[in-house]
C-alpha cells in the first residue's frame, strides 16, 4: 500500500498492492493499521455504502453539516468515475477550491477524504459500483450540498449537461456562496 499526497491537506489516493495469479486478483480493500500508520490519520468507520450508477448519473455534491461531518475512504469497485471533492475547511489554505480525479476498478486505489469535504461523482461507465466507508452516520438532518454547477466553483465534469442525470434533490442544491461558510 503506498499513500499518494492531493493538493488537499489530509486528502490521500492509496494505491493498493494488487496480487494477479491466474484465478484472478487480491488486494486488501481496508487494512486499518497499514492506513493509520501511512497516513497518520486515526479513522474509526462506522457505515458502509454502496451505490449503482448508470454513465451519466451525478451524485453530489455532498455533504454532513458537524457534528456528523463524515471522513469517507472511495473505492470504485467496477467502472470509473470522475471524483469530484470541494474544501469547505474554513482554515484551509484550499478552501472554496475543488479538487477532481478519475477513478476506475482498474487502477487499484481507495480515496481517502478527511472531514469538512464536499463530495460528489460523475459515472462515466455504463455501470458503475461506487463503496465508500464513513465515520460518521449517515443524519439526514444534517445532509447538505452544492449544485454541481456552481458558477464560482466552476467545476468542468467534462460532459454536457443535457446528458447528465440527477436526482431532484440534487437539482436543487444551493451554490456555494449561499451557504455562507
Ligand atoms: C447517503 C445515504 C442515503 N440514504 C438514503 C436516503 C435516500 O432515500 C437514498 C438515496 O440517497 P441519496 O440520493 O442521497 O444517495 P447519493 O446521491 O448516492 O448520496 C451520496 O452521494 C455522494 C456521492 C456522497 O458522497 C454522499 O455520501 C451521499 O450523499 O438513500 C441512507 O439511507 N443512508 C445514507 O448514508
Amino acid at each position: 500500500m503506498k499513500i499518494l499526497k492531493t493538493i488537499f491537506e489530509e486528502c490521500y489516493l492509496i494505491q493498493h498492492e494488487v496480487f494477479k495469479d491466474g484465478r484472478g486478483t487480491f488486494q486488501e480493500a481496508y487494512n486499518k493499521k497499514a492506513f493509520e500508520h501511512l497516513t497518520g490519520t486515526k479513522v474509526d468507520f462506522v457505515q458502509d455504502n454502496l451505490s449503482t450508477s448508470k454513465k451519466g448519473v451525478l451524485r453530489g455534491l455532498h455533504f454532513q453539516k458537524e457534528p456528523h461531518a463524515q471522513a469517507k475512504l472511495i473505492r470504485v469497485v467496477k467502472g470509473e468515475v470522475l471524483d469530484v471533492v470541494v474544501d469547505l475547511r474554513k482554515s484551509s489554505k484550499t478552501f472554496g477550491q475543488h479538487y477532481k480525479m478519475r477513478l476506475s476498478a482498474e487502477m487499484g486505489t481507495s480515496f481517502f477524504l478527511p472531514k469538512g469535504m464536499a463530495h460528489g461523482f460523475l459515472s462515466l461507465s455504463d455501470e458503475v459500483i461506487f463503496h465508500y466507508k464513513c465515520d460518521s452516520f449517515y443524519n439526514p438532518n444534517a445532509e447538505n450540498g452544492i449544485a454541481f454547477n456552481d458558477p464560482d466553483l466552476a467545476i468542468d465534469w467534462g460532459c454536457p449537461i443535457n446528458k447528465l442525470m440527477l436526482s431532484e434533490k440534487d437539482r436543487r442544491l444551493p451554490t456555494f456562496n449561499s451557504l455562507n461558510l
